[in-house]
């Protein structure tokens, strides 16, 4: 899915330039549950942002199927996500004033893709809520709701940036479940960044950043069921 060479980037502030991405080599395959660790500041957000088409301002090359993202100009780039990408954050980014069927429904307006939001809220679990507001929903049930909004959209990839970071073991487990109903059933790539040690055991492959470079990558060869990992 992804073949990247020699990705680099750095931050430019006067005379100082600071190296973010350091010369990462690696592919991601279509349908791998890929795991993303490092200390805070390695650059996991930073790579994530460049796979996801969020940042182009990068060097080195980026395949995306066989499609380098470094030669899209904006409009392509904003086709390539709204085609092929979701992201999931560890804040949900709804919007307030909507309900969670209408939040629901704004990914489907960025797709053009027919699914129904009745049919992703009973996948998510959700079907019941679906008349209430953000602020009448617990943690969970927003992330939720962010899963839906991203489904919605028919991703081939979607990025998470410590999707469960904000709840409590038993809600983050439920959400985990769900990514990896996801990404078995419907063979949809999941590239998650995450300090939750656990949750490498899950992963088809784990990879590990420091400085912006890829200290090691590991494949899981047995991965473990989410009842079995500890949190
Ligand atoms: N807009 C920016 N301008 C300058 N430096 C930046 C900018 N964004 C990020 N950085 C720097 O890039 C480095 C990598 O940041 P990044 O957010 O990718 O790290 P991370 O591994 O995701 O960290 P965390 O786990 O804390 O989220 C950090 O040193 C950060 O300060």
């Amino acid at each position: 899915m992804y073949s990247i060479n020699n990705l680099n980037k750095h931050y430019s502030n006067g005379e100082i330039s600071h190296q973010v991405l350091n010369d990462i080599t690696v592919t991601i395959g279509t349908g791998e549950f890929l795991a993303i660790l490092g200390p805070s500041g390695s650059g996991k957000s930073t790579f994530l942002n460049v796979l996801g088409g969020l940042d182009r301002e990068f060097e080195g090359n980026v395949l995306f199927m066989g499609h380098d993202l470094g030669s899209y100009n904006e409009k392509q780039m904003v086709a390539f996500r709204r085609e092929n990408i979701a992201f999931i954050f560890q804040e949900y980014h709804l919007l307030p004033t909507l309900t969670v069927y209408e939040n629901v429904k704004v990914g489907q307006y960025l797709n053009k893709k027919n699914s129904s939001v009745d049919e992703i809220l009973e996948k998510v679990g959700l079907k019941e809520h679906k008349h209430k507001f953000p602020n009448q929903l617990s943690g969970g049930q927003k992330q939720r709701v962010a899963i839906a909004r991203a489904l919605i959209k028919g991703p081939k990839v979607i990025f998470c940036d410590e999707p469960t970071g904000a709840l409590d073991s038993s809600t983050a487990k439920m959400i985990m479940k769900l990514l990896l109903d996801l990404n078995k059933e419907h063979n949809v790539t999941v590239i998650m960044v995450t300090h939750n040690q656990e949750l490498v055991k899950i992963s088809n492959r784990y990879i590990r950043m420091m400085d912006g470079r890829i200290l090691s990558t590991i494949h899981n060869k047995q991965t473990s069921d989410l009842d079995e990992i500890g949190w």
